[in-house]
């Protein structure tokens, strides 16, 4: 892999004591230029303590190596808007892997398992740190697109809104590869903390790049929401996983998140402000994930049929 294709590595430490206004910049214009071209970075003194990282991988693994009768008593309960507990992706949908998804410890909606005794702790507290990093990185994020810092947490600050998947992908077969496929994730910002199997790949000027695992460090990827709001000038990412022979891979993947009432447009920043036409209609941010969820639910036959970001697009 050349070196222009390797995914950058920001260094945070900077927001995290005052005065550095060196490195703040350094940190953005990296930040600024991977948001523009493909979505992806990945970040070191994020905030989020390494002992933790381990302490909740260590719990993921011991879960989800438990026999399917244990796993299935976090099954979701209905009426969440997401499928919180256990759930395995159905055979047909292609996707190889198994996943714990929950809000926000004081939700309602959490199925979180007793056994190991201590994944609730260290689940609970692997979110509340991940919700402390989103919100530095909305706060860069603003501000490399030429925005006052606090403008999204002002957009939206519904923090009830976040949810957390702990992945396992199952093994790499001699015919079948697939992980997850293909996707740009549709909330704001997503927080990967991987093992050190690999697999996540991202695209980049239509290669597949991998990100490769470091200790430490988390991958950020912007998501659907703000590529809309930004019309553009941002990219959602579009990345896979693909499984390991021998080996299952485990993951978190933290979704920063908008509230569903929402309403989303390219804002006149990037367009009326700078003589640029819209390049997304607006849409209630709950619309589109309800049909992001039908896409996973009732998977489609035919690929083109899946519903992205793109549903929305107005026709130049
Ligand atoms: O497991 C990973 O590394 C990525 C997960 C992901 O992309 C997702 O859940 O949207
Ligand atoms: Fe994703």
């Amino acid at each position: 892999m050349s070196n222009s294709n390797a995914i950058p590595t920001v260094d945070l430490s900077p927001f995290f004591t005052t005065g550095d206004d060196e490195g703040k910049k350094k940190a953005k214009d990296l930040i600024h230029q991977a948001c523009s071209t493909y979505g992806f970075f990945q970040v070191v003194n994020h905030g989020v303590p390494l002992e933790l990282m381990n302490r909740a991988m260590q719990v993921s693994k011991t879960f989800f190596e438990l026999p399917d009768e244990e796993k299935l008593k976090s099954s979701p309960a209905s009426g969440a808007p997401l499928p919180a507990g256990y759930n395995k992706q159905h055979e047909d949908s292609g996707d190889r892997n198994e996943y714990l998804l929950m809000f926000p410890p004081a939700s309602n909606f959490n199925v979180l398992p007793s056994s190991p005794p201590e994944f609730k702790k260290e689940a609970e507290e692997l979110f509340s740190s991940f919700v402390k990093t989103g919100q530095l990185l909305e706060a860069i994020v603003a501000e490399c697109l030429g925005l006052p810092s606090d403008f999204l947490k002002k957009f939206s600050d519904d923090r009830n809104c976040d949810f957390m998947v702990a992945l396992r992908y199952f093994l790499a077969t001699d015919d079948d590869s697939n992980g997850l496929s293909e996707h740009e994730d549709g909330n704001i910002i997503t927080l990967v903390l991987q093992d050190e199997v690999g697999g996540l790949e991202v695209r980049k000027n239509g290669e597949w790049i991998p990100v490769t695992p470091t200790q430490g460090t988390l991958v950020v990827n912007l998501g659907d929401v703000v590529q809309v709001l930004s019309n553009d000038k941002y990219k959602s990412a579009t990345h896979r996983v693909i499984t390991t022979k021998g080996k299952n891979r485990y993951s978190y993947a933290f979704f920063y998140n908008l509230d569903g009432e929402k309403w989303v447009e390219p804002l006149p920043e990037f367009t009326t402000l700078i003589g640029e036409l819209p390049k997304y209609r607006r849409f209630l941010f709950k619309d589109y994930q309800a049909l992001r969820m039908r896409n996973k639910t009732h998977p489609p036959s035919r690929p083109e049929d899946v519903i992205h970001i793109t549903h929305y697009s107005i026709p130049t």
